[in-house]
């Protein structure tokens, strides 16, 4: 029996939830919002989909204690509206740190014990808040981090070259927000490395750096939200849990060296982070990563 809890259904939380319905992934799903009218609107929208499917899913509307047993809860609670245009996720960093002292009470009054996805931004301080104040081991909390970052990469370099994303290989690392990074030397297409295929078909990896990084603005600026390409992430990485896949990806997760979250390449499975998967970066990309970290850092701080 899979369960999965998903805590806060605005335009993400909703199409997570969707997905998780019309692909048959959950057997059980738990609901929450604290806009009830929302939950409600959610919850008979998904269960009027199920008359429609050839697989059955539970739902349990609004129910802390139902999370006792689940597999995964993916938390993307927030308060979009409170962004501006002017492309900075910290806008709602003191909004979601208040939703933390409440959610996270309530998941650990539950007794649940399995794997918590972060999606709520800014992503890497409030996975950090989570995973403290939940007390769930450093490997049973991630956040999507740079997971999406990434696919927004794999997007631009393959649009450059005409090639599917999935033929480009890599991380985007660091902070989820304006201080994240390409590791060009992590970047490869079908094998080789992006600097060869750069001089050949003439990139300038800078620009396509920009375009990553600049790319969930992109979507933002036209419909103040972003929703497909986060949910598909989060859905990758239930899956990655759910069936232990081992995983190797980029996620937000916890670095001794930091004491917080931040975008690294992980592998994910049944337990959650089931390694850190430590890599050689170039000098530059090392000092890219310090200071994305300080940034994350000094916004925790702020906190205290
Ligand atoms: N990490 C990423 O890559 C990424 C990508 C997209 C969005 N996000 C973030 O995900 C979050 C959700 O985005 P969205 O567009 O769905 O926002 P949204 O404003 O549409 O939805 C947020 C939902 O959370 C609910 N909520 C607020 N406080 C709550 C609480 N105490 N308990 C339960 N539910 C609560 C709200 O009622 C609302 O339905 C935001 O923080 C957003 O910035 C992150």
């Amino acid at each position: 029996m899979r369960k999965i809890g998903v805590i806060g259904l605005g335009h993400v939380g909703a199409t997570i939830a969707y997905t998780l319905v019309t692909k048959g992934i959950a057997d059980e799903l738990v609901l929450i919002d604290s806009n009830a009218e929302k939950a409600v609107a959610e919850e008979y929208d998904l269960r009027d989909t199920i008359s429609r499917l050839d697989t059955f899913t539970k739902i349990i509307p609004q129910k802390y204690s139902a999370l006792q047993d689940a597999d995964v809860i993916i938390t993307a609670f927030g308060n979009i509206s409170s962004i501006k245009m002017d492309g900075d996720r910290f806008g709602e960093l003191n909004y979601n740190a208040k939703v933390v002292s409440e959610v996270a009470q309530k998941i650990k009054n539950s007794g649940f014990n399995g794997v918590l996805i972060n999606i709520s931004n800014p992503c890497d301080v409030i996975t950090t808040l989570l995973q403290r104040q939940i007390g769930l081991s450093k490997k049973q909390v991630l956040g999507t981090g740079t997971f999406l970052d990434t696919a927004r990469m794999q997007r631009a370099v393959g649009q450059a070259i005409h090639e599917d994303p999935k033929n480009i290989s890599g991380y985007v690392l660091g902070e989820h927000g304006e201080s994240q990074f390409t590791a060009w030397s992590t970047v490869e297409i079908k094998g080789h490395p992006i600097a060869e295929v750069a001089s050949a078909r003439g990139l300038d990896l800078d620009e396509l750096d920009q375009r990553a990084r600049r790319g969930g603005w992109l979507v933002f600026s036209g419909k103040h939200y972003t929703c497909y390409a986060i949910a598909t992430c989060a859905i990758k990485l239930t899956l990655a849990v759910l069936s232990d896949a081992h995983l190797a990806c980029p996620t937000s997760v916890y670095l001794e060296n930091y004491a917080h979250y931040i975008g690294y390449p992980s592998v994910i499975g049944r337990q959650g982070v089931i390694e850190v998967n430590k890599i050689n970066l170039t000098v530059e990309e090392q000092a890219k990563l310090d200071n994305s970290a300080k940034v994350i850092s000094e916004k925790l701080g702020t906190l205290k």
